[in-house]
């Protein structure tokens, strides 16, 4: 029963697990020194969430989230702070949300009222209290704080300050602060001080401004060179992007640890087999690989386009932060905005998925805390909240589409609008293809990814001209553009961002297994990309027949025997797979799914430590019994 049969599965790997490690992950994974640059943090970061969440989340929050909104907010007159963050010699913490609004940023209600040369902080009221901040609750001494900023005796809109809240020595809050603890949450986010903080009129100097492109004079005066409230908006509330992008890596992490643990359980694990034969492993069923062989697709796929996006984004960075104004700045801010809306939901959907099916997976064994499913389902749970509910972001992703197709916020008849091939284009290439002619489907050609990928082109078209039909069908009926721009969510606007971001993901997918010299690695890449490519498309089918892209049986049948066949063929290279991106045991911390294979071994050294257990109870139970007995004798 515990005679490993890993190791047989190893073997049957088409590829050699090393050499493709190295095309995934790159010497900077096993390299990274946090701090030396941006890639390399996030690195690491993404080394230690798959230990952690809470403990990455604290480091995260701390250096990436507070220290990415002073370097992109603020100007030289913040360079202190900076050192300091990076020196870790202040810990930081991110305030924006409030009690009563955490979606409607433009709703905060902490005042910053300039008064005699200082800005004076206020709560207004218990809906302002600002509350989920990481690392508040104890540990923070600087927070990033959004307020409403008053001068000139009116409201200039929603800015960012960067602010000290704690004394140095004594770790007090400072006067006119009071922060507390939210309470317990389930998972390693019981460990991330998720905390409140209350103003009552504290005051603090005119630098704590995050002033690039809009500051206070000491004479209270504003100045700006925004040309425009939305643009300071997306400036303002464009460092959220630095966050979603850190998300999308979440969601090929859950990918990564839920296919783990399944993949080697079900090597362990027998039950049935044909008469007359041994037991099998549980996972010789295709439906058990169809159940787990997409998701670790997945994770292989969400972490090439994340690590592809992140060098993007490092770019993007760079260029603001050396003061870069150009139009193909701008059009990069807005792209890099709609695909980190689109991704960050595609990609933690996913992975909480992955990891729902995991544990089922793995039967009741896979209930278990030690095979830590669960604990990972609570501790990834709140990445489709955080940064930007899920739901609520593809709504940005999607008016940005519209905008970019019609040129014109928020919508216009199709009829009406002049497309010109050049305003599609955009600096990252996700939207180039928005104004093509997408044809029908005709037959599949010699490369799946490629059919999947003209699929979805037409789809994209179909849920960007059926959004604006209705738009325009509901006008008439005299609703304003608020009522309508939620109505066309449902089967049209939200679908349109998921597809939009699952295109983007395997369009960079194919572009990276194009470049792969090795030719076992690409291979079996090829396959990967595949079957993530079909089992995100299935999901998609009825539409497309709706669409008019296909009619007939022939599109339906070729995708889903193609994933079916796709599934099959990555079976025997499915361990090797898990072995590409699995963490060490002891990161992956589960009995289930150690890299040796011996799950009951595992198993049994969990059962083990309970065995000289006696509770309190036991000995008032054998009482009652024995009574009970009596009782039961002398009737
Ligand atoms: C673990 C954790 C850590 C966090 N850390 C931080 C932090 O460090 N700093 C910080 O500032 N914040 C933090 N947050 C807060 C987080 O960013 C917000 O909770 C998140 O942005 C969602 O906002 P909300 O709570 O206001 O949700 P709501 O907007 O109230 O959403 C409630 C529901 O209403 C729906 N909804 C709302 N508006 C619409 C609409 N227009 N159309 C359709 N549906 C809609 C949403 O989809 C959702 O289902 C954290 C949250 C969690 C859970």
């Amino acid at each position: 029963m515990t005679t490993p049969l890993i190791d047989e599965y190893r073997k049957k790997a088409s590829f050699d697990v090393n050499t493709l490690r190295n095309i995934i992950d790159g010497e900077e994974f096993v390299e990274a020194k946090p701090q030396e640059d941006f890639a390399k943090a996030l690195a690491a970061i993404d080394a230690l969430e798959t230990f952690d969440q809470g403990t990455a989340a604290r480091y995260f929050l701390h250096a990436n989230v507070f220290g990415s909104a002073v370097r992109s907010l603020g100007t030289d007159r913040h360079a202190e702070i900076l050192r300091q963050t990076e020196q870790n010699e202040i810990v930081g913490c991110f305030c924006l949300t409030e009690v009563s609004h955490g979606s409607n940023t433009q709703k905060m209600q902490t005042t910053a009222t300039f008064d005699k040369g200082e800005f004076v902080f206020h709560t207004p009221n218990i809906g302002a209290i600002k509350c989920w901040a990481g690392n508040l609750s104890h540990s923070a001494t600087h927070a990033v704080v959004f307020a409403q900023l008053y001068t000139e005796g009116r409201c200039q809109g929603l800015h960012s300050f960067v602010i000290q809240v704690r004394d140095m020595k004594t770790m007090k809050p400072l006067p006119g602060i009071a922060i507390g603890d939210m309470g317990e949450k389930p998972g390693d986010w019981n460990g991330v001080e998720n905390g409140w903080m209350r103003f009552d009129h504290h005051r603090a100097p005119l630098w704590t401004l995050l002033n690039k492109g809009c500051d206070v004079t000491l004479e209270g005066k504003y100045v700006t060179s925004f040309k425009s409230q939305s643009e300071k908006q997306s400036v303002t509330l464009g460092t959220l992007s630095i966050g979603r992008m850190g998300i999308i890596t979440k969601g090929a992490n859950a990918c990564i640890l839920a296919t783990t643990i399944a993949l080697r359980y079900s090597v362990a694990r027998r039950q049935f087999g044909p008469p007359n034969k041994e037991e099998m492993p549980v996972f010789e069923y295709p439906l058990q690989q169809y159940r787990l062989i997409p998701y670790l697709c997945g994770g292989f796929v969400i972490k090439i386009f994340q690590k592809r996006f992140q060098n993007h984004f490092v770019e993007y960075m760079w260029r603001v932060m050396s003061g870069e104004k150009s139009e193909e700045l701008a059009e990069m801010s807005k792209e890099i905005h709609a695909l980190s809306a689109a991704a960050k939901p595609v990609s933690t959907w996913m992975g909480i998925e992955a990891l729902g099916e995991a544990r089922r997976a793995c039967g009741g064994h896979g209930f278990l805390t030690c095979s830590r499913l669960n604990d990972l389902r609570e501790s990834f749970d709140p990445s489709q909240t955080y940064e930007g509910e899920n739901n609520m972001i593809l709504q940005q992703s999607s008016n940005i589409i519209f905008a970019k197709v019609y040129q014109i916020l928020p919508f216009k008849t199709i009829l009406e609008v002049q497309m010109k091939e050049p305003h599609t284009r955009t600096p990252m290439g996700t939207m180039n293809y928005l104004l093509d002619t997408p044809k029908k489907f005709s037959g599949f050609s010699n490369c799946i990814v490629e059919d999947v990928l003209s699929a979805y082109k037409y789809l994209i078209r179909h849920l960007i001209e059926t959004s604006m039909r209705d738009y325009e069908k509901l006008k008439t009926t005299g609703k304003d553009s608020f009522t309508i721009r939620n109505e066309i969510q449902v089967h049209r606007a939200h679908t349109l961002s998921i597809a939009y971001g699952e295109h983007a993901i395997i369009q960079w997918g194919l572009e990276f297994v194009r470049d792969i010299a090795e030719q076992k690695s690409k291979q079996v890449m090829q396959r990967v990309l595949s079957l993530y490519s079909l089992f995100v498309l299935d999901k998609h089918l009825a539409t497309l027949y709706i669409s008019g892209y296909c009619s007939g049986p022939e599109f339906g049948d070729g995708i889903r025997s193609s994933l079916r066949l796709t599934c099959a063929s990555l079976a025997p290279d499915a361990i090797g797979l898990v072995d590409v991106l699995a963490p060490p045991d002891f990161i992956l911390g589960s009995s289930l799914g150690a890299e040796d294979g011996r799950a009951y071994d595992r198993l049994m050294e969990v059962f083990l430590k309970h065995e000289n257990e006696s509770p309190p109870f036991q000995k008032d139970l054998a009482n009652f019994l024995v009574q009970r007995s009596n009782n039961n004798s002398k009737l």
